[in-house]
């Protein structure tokens, strides 16, 4: 177990978006997180994440906060790096050399779908490919836990397929969620959450 959320509450003044919401996660464990637009998915996953105080409840970690990757639905790229500069600051940040942190860049990248595309600034990528970009840069740390939030969304169905079966191959080491309110991304997953 590395995380354990007891009846989690969230509300923003006086409004609750998230409502006794309990679950376990485990090393390596590979959960989609679905409901409906607005049922507080990216609120679990910022609790989750640490980065965001429930209003109630309690989250029990056993990961440092360096083992936590989370994604945001947004892709948060730099637009004066190159796309696999972006994929490799995750590693950069953390002190990684340059060569080494572009190697281990390249091979989630390409394993993406994002071949070709290294030296493409991210105006010059659509919407979806800059989602890619983000995952790799979240696959290329090797945390132990990733939370991703509609890393999808932005992608016709074949290509949001694909890249949850690359996302799941390649995370396996990773314990990963996901939140999504595609029903058919959600059933590539072994396990699920749902809010309401
Ligand atoms: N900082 C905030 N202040 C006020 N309201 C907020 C804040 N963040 C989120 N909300 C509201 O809380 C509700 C839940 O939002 P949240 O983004 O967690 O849901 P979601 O399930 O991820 O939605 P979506 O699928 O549309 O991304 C929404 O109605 C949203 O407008």
């Amino acid at each position: 177990m590395i995380l354990k959320a007891a009846d989690l509450r969230v509300a923003y003044g006086g409004r609750t978006v998230l409502d006794g919401f309990s679950a376990e996660l485990g090393d390596g464990e590979h959960y989609a997180l679905t409901g409906r637009s607005g049922s507080g998915k990216t609120s679990l996953l910022l609790v989750l994440a640490g980065l965001l105080e429930p209003t109630g409840g309690t989250v029990d970690r056993t990961l440092e906060p360096r083992e936590v990757v989370y994604v945001p639905q947004a892709p948060s790229l730099v637009p004066e790096l190159s796309a696999l500069q972006n994929a490799a600051l995750g590693l950069r940040l953390r002190g990684h050399a340059p060569a080494e942190a572009e190697d281990r860049a390249r091979e989630q990248a390409h394993a993406l779908g994002l071949a070709g595309i290294d030296d493409a600034l991210p105006a010059e990528l659509s919407g979806g490919m800059q989602q890619r970009v983000a995952l790799a840069r979240a696959l290329a740390m090797a945390p132990r836990l990733i939370l991703a939030d509609e890393p999808t969304g932005a992608l016709d169905r074949a290509t949001a397929a694909r890249t949850i079966d690359v996302l799941l191959r390649q995370a396996r080491d990773s314990a990963l969620v996901v939140a999504t309110h595609d029903p058919d991304v959600a059933a590539r997953f072994p396990h699920r959450w749902t809010v309401s």
